[in-house]
């Protein structure tokens, strides 16, 4: 089955809870695709030999990888972390992550500024547009391990929202909101 998505309703409830509507209202990968998200299914079982993954690498340029193991255990500063991961922002750069075990939620804003809730399942790889606000927060299983991939020397810094100067949201606005309203005004 293709990812899931859907928009988030808005209780302050549990941020690990889906948070769907009632009616669930999904998004589809076409919507997803319409604010500059990019989703591939690949196999994780033996992510070093994938041919599959092996070319999206090569033709995105993603020569970098690691594997982040989101436990207590292996992760310094966790809660911290968590926090941080929860707090709206942007990049200056794709933000790449295959899900190898586990799941999670990314959440990202339309062009009309709502929540689109994505739910990433071993095998889930998903990308990320520079300049798109996102954030990300665990299940309620509480565990993921995702594989980040980047071009060149990885730069993880976020800029939490506001951040409308910044060249990568100029840019990322430019291509994917102000385009979208172009298009429907000439309709
Ligand atoms: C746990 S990876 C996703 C969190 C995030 O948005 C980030 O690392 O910038
Ligand atoms: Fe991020």
């Amino acid at each position: 089955m293709a990812i899931e998505a859907w928009y988030m309703d808005d209780s302050g409830d549990d941020q690990r809870l889906p948070h769907h509507n009632n009616p669930n209202v999904f998004v589809p990968l076409s919507k997803l695709a319409e604010i500059g998200v990019m989703y591939w299914k690949l196999n994780p079982s033996d992510y070093d030999n994938d041919e599959e993954l092996k070319k999206i690498r090569e033709s995105r340029g993603y020569n970098y990888m690691d594997l982040l193991d989101l436990c207590p255990e292996k992760v310094e500063n966790y809660e911290e972390k968590l926090k941080n991961f929860y707090t709206e922002h942007i990049h200056g750069d794709e933000e790449i992550r295959y899900c190898l075990e586990g799941s999670g939620y990314f959440d990202v804003r339309d062009k009309d500024d709502r929540w689109i809730r994505i739910w990433i399942k071993e095998g889930d790889m998903i990308v990320l547009p520079a300049g798109i606000y996102h954030r990300f927060t665990l299940d309620t299983t509480n565990y993921v391990k995702l594989m980040r991939l980047f071009v060149g020397k990885p730069v993880w810094t976020a800029y939490n929202r506001p951040q409308e100067e910044h060249p990568a949201r100029k840019e990322y606005a430019k291509n994917f909101i102000e385009k979208a309203e172009v298009d429907l005004e000439a309709h």
